[in-house]
């Protein structure tokens, strides 16, 4: 037994000398267990060599690796320990040293950082759990009570070690990943994408299936720490949240997170079908809500605000799946609460752990792509005009708005906006120009294709206005929405009958 983490240990201790364990520690394992009256030998004793290297090995020794590496099915492996004066050593119980909550102190150094580089305990969990055909590792505090049971009643099956083996070079590798992100994280690599991505997870919580009924599925977490996302939400009320639950919801967390106005969001199928922004939260939801009335069904409502009671009274006529929001106004919250399927998340900004690469990974058939994520800083007072009429104060504040919605709405993205409100959107078209004609709730005109046509062929990322009234909503001013658009490819698409060029 050597563990970092001492929780638990003294009543595993006593169970596993009920069970005619004999024990042997590394130093500090072996105060917390001879303390509290456990029999146990200092693994110095048993190697013979102390401690050395201020703990940098302690039972890097051959009479402890031996120990776990012997076959017990070879005649000539325990003919070697007993030449050697080795004792088989059945179970090994390690935890390792605290390598991510280390780094993630302010002001950490590197030499702190070396130090809790862990040698020797993955050293031992990866022999015990090579040899799990006749050893047991045990890596997690978690497994220490079923696994006194089963000590207590026999011992442990070969499947049962097997199980255990496989956790402990999942929690080796993951542990090792931590430390390569944290070595890679040198400013002067940053260039690069990295040879070797290893992504180190750990299961939060497991789903009652993924995307289709037919799927499994579970939400992990960086294993290197770091806090709020999405991932992180705190759910404060509802039902078991499912895999499309997580998806929307964090479509909508990220959309809102992109505003530092308060504003709010209705999201379906991963794509905002409302967005507004104003000081007044209700006021927002019900602009948000109003883009698309008839799609806000069933959705997902998000907030980068705390909801207040006026906001939770305005959601009440419509069903949503979820609501995520920074916080709830305690009279909110007791309202929400009313509704019993309503699923209420509440999220802090996410901080990522220590060294952790912050990729966007996409799966693809055979490999995975992987990019930095799209967090380029924006300057409007940098930005051109292309069309002959410059935009008004008014207008440009919608169009940066509108820049921020596009981002976040699935290609041929168009957003339609005015006021800060969301007011036509087009997601999803293998064709950008039914994507307009869909955003903009009837046929587009010939004018406004050709327009398109001409503004498609020479830019990647474009801005539109038009003369042209506002039509998913009346608007009390006469100005006609703006409309932005994004496309990763520059080719023109072919023209439909309807959209002539003229
Ligand atoms: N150097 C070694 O030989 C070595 N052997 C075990 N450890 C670690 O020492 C820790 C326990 O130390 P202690 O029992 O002294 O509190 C465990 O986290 C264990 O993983 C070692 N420390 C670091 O590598």
């Amino acid at each position: 037994m050597s563990v970092y983490d001492k929780t638990g240990i003294e009543d595993l201790g006593r169970r596993l000398t009920g069970a005619g364990c004999e024990l042997i520690s590394t130093g500090g394992t072996h105060r917390s267990l001879s303390d509290a009256g456990i029999a146990v030998r200092q693994v110095a004793d048993v190697t013979g060599s102390p401690e050395i290297l201020e703990g940098r090995v302690k039972t890097l020794h051959p009479t402890i690796h031996g120990g776990l590496l012997a076959r017990r099915d070879s005649a000539g492996h325990m003919a070697e320990l007993e030449q050697h004066g080795i004792d088989a050593i059945d179970l090994v119980v390690v935890n390792l040293y605290p390598f991510a909550a280390t780094v993630s102190k302010p002001g950490v150094t590197l030499d702190d950082a070396l130090e809790n580089i862990d040698i020797g305990g993955p050293t031992m969990l990866r022999a015990a759990a090579k040899n799990f055909p006749s050893v047991a590792v045990v890596v997690d505090p978690a497994d220490y009570d079923w696994v006194a049971d089963a000590l207590a009643d026999g011992e442990l099956s070969i499947e049962q070690r097997r199980g255990l083996a496989a956790k402990a070079f999942q929690h080796v590798a993951t542990y090792d990943a931590v430390v390569a992100d944290y070595l890679a994280s040198d400013p002067a690599s940053e260039d690069e994408m990295p040879e070797q991505v290893t992504i180190g997870l750990k299961r939060v919580s497991a789903l009652r299936y993924g995307e289709n009924p037919h799927q499994r599925g579970a939400l992990y977490v960086p294993a290197s720490g770091g806090s709020g996302g999405l991932a992180q939400a705190q759910q404060l009320h509802g039902r078991e949240l499912s895999f499309n639950n997580l998806m929307d919801a964090d479509a909508a967390w990220r959309i809102v997170s992109e505003y530092t106005d308060p504003t709010v969001c209705v999201i379906k199928h991963a794509n905002p079908c409302g967005l507004a922004s104003s000081d007044d939260v209700a006021e927002g939801y019900r602009r948000a809500y109003e883009g698309d009335p008839v799609s806000a069904f069933g959705g997902i409502v998000g907030y980068n605000r705390p909801v207040t009671a006026a906001a939770a009274e305005a959601m009440d006529p419509v069903f949503y799946e979820v609501v995520v929001a920074p916080g709830y106004d305690d009279d909110a919250l007791a309202f929400l609460q009313r509704k019993r399927n309503l699923r209420i998340l509440s999220v802090e900004p996410a901080v990522s752990g220590p060294g952790a690469a912050d990729y966007d990974v996409r799966p693809l058939s055979g490999g995975v792509l992987v990019q930095t994520r799209d967090t380029i800083a924006e300057y409007p007072d940098q930005w051109t005009t292309a069309t002959k009429r410059a935009p008004t104060s008014a207008e440009l504040a919608d169009l940066v708005f509108a820049w921020k919605a596009v981002k976040h709405i699935k290609s041929n993205a168009i957003a339609f906006v005015k006021d800060r409100t969301l007011v036509g959107m087009g997601a999803g078209q293998p064709n950008r120009v039914v994507s307009v004609h869909l955003s903009s709730g009837r046929r587009a005109r010939s004018r406004l294709a050709a327009c398109w046509h001409r503004m498609l062929s020479s830019h990647s990322r474009i801005t539109l206005s038009w003369r042209q009234k506002p039509v998913s909503r009346p608007s009390s001013s006469r100005a006609a929405p703006f409309g932005m658009m994004k496309s990763s490819r520059r080719r023109m698409q072919p023209a439909l009958p309807w959209c002539s060029p003229v």
